[in-house]
């Protein structure tokens, strides 16, 4: 399995389900301002609002095959084994496909994720243990506490200014790698960088 970093804004992403887990998968996804559609005969009060928040569509019925075609993403997550793997096994291979009860029948599995602005952590055990995968994740947003947000959008300004500077490749290579001492976490530090690099 290859982690791949993507972008689903603006992308059709169709949920077969409208329960618990459907829910939470489409919770992960708002932030990514995907277009999603929930399927379902019964949809559930957190899907209703979180649909009315962010705009996305009902349909209050059972998914039927042809009901994701022109989807990036389809996540399969009714609570019948059977309508899972029947409906995984008439989508194109090249379409990617969430399982949430049978990971190996589909081609995407979410991760757990740390997002500290630029930085983005996000951890999997493969579906081996979610429950480690979680407590992995509660152990990473310790350690990456909220300061890391100021940080990280500080090194992406750095950046860009270093690579317009008018220098040798390698003395830029040599900037970059020592705007990561440790000292740079700290706020002040930055500052002073700022104010030194203004001159
Ligand atoms: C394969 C995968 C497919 C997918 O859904 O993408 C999958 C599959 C299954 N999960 C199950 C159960 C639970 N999943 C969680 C939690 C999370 N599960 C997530 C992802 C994944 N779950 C993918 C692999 C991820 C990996 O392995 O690292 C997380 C990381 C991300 C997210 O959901 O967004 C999210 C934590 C997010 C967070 O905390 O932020 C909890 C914990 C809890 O709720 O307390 C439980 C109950 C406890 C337990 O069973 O351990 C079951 C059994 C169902 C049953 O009961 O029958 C299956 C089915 C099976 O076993 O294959
Ligand atoms: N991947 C994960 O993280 C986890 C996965 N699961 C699995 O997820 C599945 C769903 O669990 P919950 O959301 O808690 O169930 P739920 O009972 O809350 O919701 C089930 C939903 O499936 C819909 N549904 C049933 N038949 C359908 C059909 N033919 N077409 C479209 N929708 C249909 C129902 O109307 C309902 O909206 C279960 O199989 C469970 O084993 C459970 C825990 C975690």
């Amino acid at each position: 399995m290859q982690p791949l970093i993507i972008d689903l804004s603006g992308k059709k992403v169709i949920i077969a389900g409208g329960g618990r887990i459907a829910t939470r998968k489409a919770k992960v996804l708002s932030a990514e301002k995907a277009l999603i559609t929930f399927i379902a005969p019964e949809i559930s009060e957190e899907a209703r609002s979180l649909a009315k928040e962010y705009n996305y569509e009902l349909i209050e019925r059972e998914a039927l095959p042809n009901d994701f075609s022109g989807a990036m993403l389809v996540i399969l997550a009714t609570n019948s084994r059977t309508v899972n793997a029947s409906l995984v096994n008439i989508l194109p291979p090249n379409q990617l496909v969430c399982v949430v009860d049978e990971s190996g029948e589909g081609n995407v599995t979410f991760p757990a994720t740390v997002r500290r602005g630029h930085l983005q952590i996000a951890v999997t055990s493969n579906g081996s243990s979610p429950k480690l995968t979680r407590k992995l994740k509660r152990e990473l947003e310790e350690q990456f506490d909220e300061s890391w947000i100021g940080y990280t959008a500080w090194l992406y300004e750095m950046r860009k200014k270093v690579k317009q500077l008018d220098l040798p490749f390698e003395e830029k290579q040599q900037i970059l790698w020592d705007i990561l001492a440790d000292e740079y976490k700290d706020e002040a530090a930055r500052q002073r960088a700022i104010l030194l690099s203004q001159g």
